[in-house]
């Protein structure tokens, strides 16, 4: 049977990044005519050249900030994955008119560019991050959503349907602290866990593939879809990692970083209030009332009360052997696990 992606032609922005190689690979496997990968990086888009192969893949350098290099990267295209984004914590907090850039302006590029080549999709992605956000990057990517979920109300009949997701951490992802335990674990340093009773909810690349196919299949103009993942407190992830390896290791509590939260929220009580629920996934529609603010004074919404945010301190929370089990999921913990761990323990 042909899938929904068989001889259609896709755009990714940050298509070099770890998602966006993912995805593109995913694509190609399922028929997809074109990959188009826009990315700043020539070096990047190079190594992924010689590690795909395949001629559907088209590179496009440019950067979502420069309008006119999305519209070239859009010509054509009926799809767009919108990953490019500035995502380190730290580095939006030192410079946060850049993440307004790229985050905000950039993306708002991304879909006017789209609107104007008649994209059928486009699907932009987000993080836990921008919910009740404390940190400059989630605040760029909280307005990112904002100007996402505004094309929809802005846009009644528009051609192109804008909608989003919205995860929380990729296990291993690059710079996380997954890896960074097990290079300590390797080196027989003390795992540095800022602290034990911190929580993050846990997903892996390929759910967050997953996630965004489920929003390109089923997303309507404004959607944001958030799949229901489980969490763990970085504590309990410090240990299963020391399991995993067979180590046994200090813990050294460093406490907690710069502009961090001790939990991260996937979806506000506002939200779950008009969410569909989907069993692994929530859909929050686009409130596409118009913006009556009597109305909204006079008549209340008496079902926000009654509900709860769905954040990691709350959610269904993984036992250590859970968390092995997740672990020994992903491929670079089964790369690890096999390279040997000589000198360690
Ligand atoms: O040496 C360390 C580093 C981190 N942590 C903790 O581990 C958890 C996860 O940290 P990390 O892997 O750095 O992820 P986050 O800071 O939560 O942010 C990640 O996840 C986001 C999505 O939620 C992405 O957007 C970010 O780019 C990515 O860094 C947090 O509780 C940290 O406090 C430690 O205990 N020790």
């Amino acid at each position: 049977m042909k899938s929904d992606m068989h001889g259609r032609r896709f755009l990714i922005t940050g298509g070099t990044g770890s998602f966006g190689r993912t995805m593109a690979r995913r694509l190609l496997a399922l028929g997809a005519a074109e990959v188009r990968v826009l990315s700043r990086d020539e070096a990047k888009q190079d190594a992924m050249r010689q590690e795909l192969r395949d001629e559907r893949i088209r590179y496009h350098l440019g950067d979502v900030r420069d309008y006119d290099s999305v519209v070239r990267a859009s010509r054509d295209v009926e799809y767009v994955f919108h990953a490019a984004a500035l995502k380190q914590v730290p580095s939006c907090e030192f410079f946060p008119v850049e993440a307004v850039r790229t985050n905000v302006l950039g993306s708002s590029n991304v879909i006017n560019a789209a609107e104007r080549a008649g994209v059928k999709t486009v699907v932009v992605l987000s993080t836990d991050k921008a919910v009740r956000p404390v940190n400059a990057m989630g605040m760029s990517k909280a307005l990112m959503e904002k100007v996402a979920r505004s094309h929809a109300r802005n846009h009644p009949g528009s051609r192109t349907t804008v909608c989003g997701v919205r995860y929380g951490n990729v296990m291993y992802s690059r710079g996380s602290v997954i890896p960074l335990f097990i290079d300590q674990l390797r080196e027989g340093r003390p795992l540095t866990v800022t602290d034990p009773g911190m929580t993050r909810f846990m997903m892996s690349l390929a759910d967050s593939v997953q996630l965004v196919e489920h929003a390109f299949a089923h997303g309507r103009p404004g959607d944001l879809f958030i799949r229901k993942a489980p969490a763990c407190t970085i504590g309990d992830l410090a240990v299963a990692l020391c399991n995993l390896f067979g180590i046994t290791l200090e813990l050294e509590v460093i406490g907690i970083r710069h502009g961090e939260k001790f939990s991260e929220t996937l979806a506000t009580a506002e939200e779950l209030a008009h969410a569909d629920d989907f069993g692994e996934y929530f859909r929050v529609p686009v409130d596409t009332r118009d913006l009556n603010y009597a109305l909204f004074f006079d008549q209340g919404d008496p079902k926000v009360a009654r509900t709860d945010d769905f954040d990691s301190a709350s959610a269904p929370r993984l036992s250590v052997p859970e968390i092995e089990a997740l672990l020994r999921t992903l491929p670079e913990v089964q790369a690890e696990l096999t390279r040997s761990l000589v000198g360690v323990g």
